[in-house]
């Protein structure tokens, strides 16, 4: 998404101001314009363009960047706080409880992903232990309820609808009832969406909203539709009280900016981001992470969810164990691999760590890094548990490595390469060593226990520079204490 390459261009423009020897109001003006104009290019409404810019200019003191501050930083952190007040309106959206009885309308236009979307949500509580059910109440397009029926069938969530019944008010009070007699605490009405804004479209929702009082009524909006998003949003929360926006196809190559325009339009925060077609490839949304990575300030809370996510609990302490002991072998390798796999795209993982997106997985390119991955797990599928377990490079001779080579059907410079990739990797975790060991399962201690040296030898150094050197990674590793919100360590994070 084009959004992902805007932390590039602004960072390029903040840079650029900092080179200058002075900073007058036409650098200042210079470097503001070029911002904008990375924003309009990502699809974020004219308007709030504009509005943002003003702001900025009348938080940034020019006597104070004369004064030798840190210019990129004070700019940065008011674009940090502006692109986070576009995207919080201030207040959260209905919360529902566990146990307690909620109805959840989603709305949105024809092929927006409101019924993937609907079922993405149903699943992602149903995990969490509630009782989530679905209602189809979409009647306008034939296939509706076959999809809806499909995807509920597959993550075995209950589900109401009709083929014969027409009138859509109908079925969702129905299925609503239904849900509520069997003590299903998530009840989520799927609507029907259409090609334009028609106006039946809306009255429609407007009924089945009267009739089922719900608790929060979603709104489901494509990443894709670029400046029309504010209008679009807007029409919806003056036909329905929309409280929650879901943004779906975040993992296309969509601008993404209407995301920030359509928060502004109804005033409700993104609740979470659709980032794939299938039911798990959906993520809670917070606003600083968010904003953070989209400045390229990396999102280091977002990553270590992650890991905690894939890597299995009972390997997390015996993963760090050997680390600690600066033991990387060829099967600890694998097996990261494996959890590399299972993460999703690589590139939407290690664009979670600042930096790094640029340095390991080149932009567009995080397909065939995941076709390298797996030829070398299909190489490595040839080795001997000997030559897994051992960390001793000189154990790889000749005979070996043609014998890898045979039993995968690879040339022999492919398993090469493989090797060289291991030695690579092997170098930046032996670095590791010594590292002190996180409770059992406790993957987010990680941070915690990393010290400052550690660190500065893991990271790649044009990075060091950019965390502001030693220095600035040991006041970075201080904060890294509380790992849910760290926007600040990037040094252009912080409190709104
Ligand atoms: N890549 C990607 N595709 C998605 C995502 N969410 C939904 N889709 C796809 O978008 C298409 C449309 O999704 P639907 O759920 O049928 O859309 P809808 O809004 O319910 O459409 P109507 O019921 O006609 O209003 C489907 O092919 C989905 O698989 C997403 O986050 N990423």
């Amino acid at each position: 998404m084009v959004l992902a390459q805007l932390g590039g261009t602004i960072s390029r423009a903040l840079q650029q101001m900092s080179n200058a020897t002075i900073i007058d109001e036409k650098v200042l003006n210079d470097c503001l314009n070029e911002i904008t104009r990375a924003l309009l290019q990502a699809d974020v409404q004219f308007k709030l363009v504009r509005d943002m810019q003003a702001n900025i200019k009348k938080i940034v003191n020019l006597d104070d960047l004369a004064a030798g501050h840190n210019k990129r930083k004070i700019i940065q952190q008011a674009i940090f706080n502006e692109l986070c007040k576009i995207l919080d309106p201030g207040k959260p959206s209905f919360t529902p409880k566990k146990g307690k009885p909620s109805v959840i309308m989603f709305v949105g236009l024809q092929g927006s992903g409101k019924t993937t979307t609907c079922t993405k949500y149903a699943f992602h509580h149903q995990k969490k232990g509630w009782k989530p059910a679905l209602v189809c109440a979409d009647t306008f397009r034939a296939g509706a309820f076959d999809q809806l029926k499909q995807n509920a069938t597959k993550a075995k969530i209950p589900f109401y609808g009709s083929y014969t019944e027409s009138d859509p008010v109908r079925i969702a009070v129905e299925g609503v009832e239904t849900f509520m007699k069997e003590n299903c605490d998530l009840i989520i009405v799927d609507t029907s969406g259409r090609h334009k804004q028609e106006s039946a479209l809306f009255e429609e929702m407007r009924q089945v909203s009267e009739a089922t009082k719900p608790d929060l009524v979603i709104f489901v909006m494509d990443s894709s539709i670029g400046q029309a998003a504010f209008d679009q949003a807007q029409a919806f929360k003056q036909s329905v009280s929309v409280g929650a926006v879901i943004i779906t196809k975040m993992d296309g190559h969509a601008k993404g900016g209407g995301a920030l325009s359509a928060v502004a339009a109804t005033k409700s925060p993104v609740i979470f981001i659709g980032t794939g077609e299938h039911m798990d490839e959906f993520e809670v949304f917070d606003v600083k992470p968010f904003v953070s990575r989209l400045l390229g300030m990396g999102d280091w809370s977002g990553f270590m969810d992650k890991i905690q996510e894939v890597v299995p609990m009972d390997q997390q302490p015996e993963l760090l164990q050997k680390l600690s002991e600066g033991n990387f072998t060829l099967r600890i390798m694998y097996e990261q691999f494996q959890n590399i796999l299972k993460m999703g795209p690589i590139g939407q993982v290690f664009s979670m760590l600042p930096g790094f997106s640029q340095e390991l997985m080149p932009k567009g390119r995080e397909k065939e890094s995941q076709t390298k991955i797996k030829r070398y797990m299909t190489m490595m599928d040839s080795m001997t548990n000997e030559e897994l377990d051992s960390s001793n490079p000189k154990l790889m001779n000749e005979s070996r490595i043609m014998r890898i080579a045979r039993g995968c059907g690879r040339p022999v410079r492919d398993v090469m390469e493989m090797l060289e990739e291991y030695k690579r990797l092997a170098k930046i975790w032996s670095k590791m060593k010594g590292l002190k060991i996180p409770k059992k399962g406790e993957m987010s201690a990680l941070s915690r226990n990393m010290n400052a040296q550690h660190m500065s030898k893991v990271l790649p150094p044009q990075m060091l520079k950019q965390i502001g050197g030693m220095g600035g990674l040991q006041s970075l590793m201080k904060q890294m204490g509380s790992a849910k919100d760290m926007m600040g360590m990037f040094g252009g994070g912080g409190e709104k």
